[in-house]
């Protein structure tokens, strides 16, 4: 890659956010993988002297589906540019009565219950097994939590979010099995695989996670026109959050306070 395509953070947009408009000098570039297509171009814009690269996961005007999603040729993508900080934004369902629509979540842990999707860039012959028991980057984490509360934005500074296949919602008995027996905070399509090939590639990640709906355990039932109508209400706060965790990220990643720069030392076989 060349020098001038170059970032050290990276956006990956989810449903209602196909385009932050919060960067200036942008330019948009096709990278290539040798796992195929990222979702889109990727744009490269500049926030506070500092590159970002922008990724919208479903692609613009929402074109592919959670399941669909090439995640393996997103992530190489973006660790071919360089990238060291991976913010992740996503529509979420709510599972918990405290976690309200327009609120938004900074989960610390996540349960997996999609069913076909490519979990790694290690089918042999090297064989990896990382570590998934923190599966995102605390360090990430803190300066996001810590931005959304400069800026009043209300936020959880902790949940549990679960991956469902899609791309059907759930049935309202799998619904309340999530909230009742798994104990669940929050449901969406898109967190896995994201997640764990960001944690092979050795990227710090974390998702700020923007609740749309109360999930399908609830009287009305979610609808996919709702997720988007109040994902896009709520637009203007994630593109607020955005710029200040942005300015407030540090040039490096702090390699004693997380794991993820080097998840990979002690899972090859
Ligand atoms: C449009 S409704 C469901 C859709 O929204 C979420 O996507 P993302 O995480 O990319 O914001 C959810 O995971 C589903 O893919
Ligand atoms: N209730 C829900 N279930 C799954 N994915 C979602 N994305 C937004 N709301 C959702």
């Amino acid at each position: 890659m060349s020098s001038e395509n170059r970032a050290q953070i990276a956006v990956i947009g989810g449903s209602g956010l196909y385009d932050p408009g919060i960067f200036s000098n942008t330019r948009e570039i096709k990278v290539y993988t040798p796992y195929g297509e990222p979702s889109d171009l990727i744009t490269l814009g500049e926030l506070e002297g500092k590159v970002v690269a922008f990724l919208p996961r479903h692609g613009r005007r929402h074109r592919i589906p959670p399941h669909k999603i090439n995640y393996r040729a997103n992530i190489w993508a973006l660790k071919e540019l360089g990238v060291k900080w991976v913010i992740s934004v996503s529509a979420v369902g709510s599972l918990n009565l405290g976690y309200k629509p327009g609120e938004f979540v900074i989960p610390d842990q996540f349960i997996d219950m999609t069913k076909r999707r490519e979990y790694t860039f290690y089918d042999g012959p090297v064989v990896a097994h990382v570590s998934m028991a923190e599966p995102f980057c605390n360090s990430l984490r803190k300066v996001i939590i810590e931005s959304a509360k400069r800026l009043n934005i209300t936020t959880h500074p902790k949940g549990t979010y679960i991956c469902i296949e899609g791309p059907r919602f759930s049935t309202r008995a799998e619904s309340l099995v999530w909230k009742d027996v798994f104990k669940a905070d929050i449901i969406g399509m898109t967190l896995v695989p994201e997640v764990n090939l960001a944690c092979e590639a050795e990227m710090c990640y974390s998702t700020i996670a923007m609740i749309t709906d109360y999930d399908v355990f609830a009287e009305v039932p979610v609808t996919a026109e709702e997720v988007t109508k109040v994902m896009s209400e709520n637009t203007a706060k994630a593109k607020a959050l955005l710029r200040e965790v942005i300015r407030s990220l540090p040039e490096k990643p702090d390699e004693r306070e997380c794991s993820c720069c080097h998840s990979l030392k002690t899972a090859l076989v």
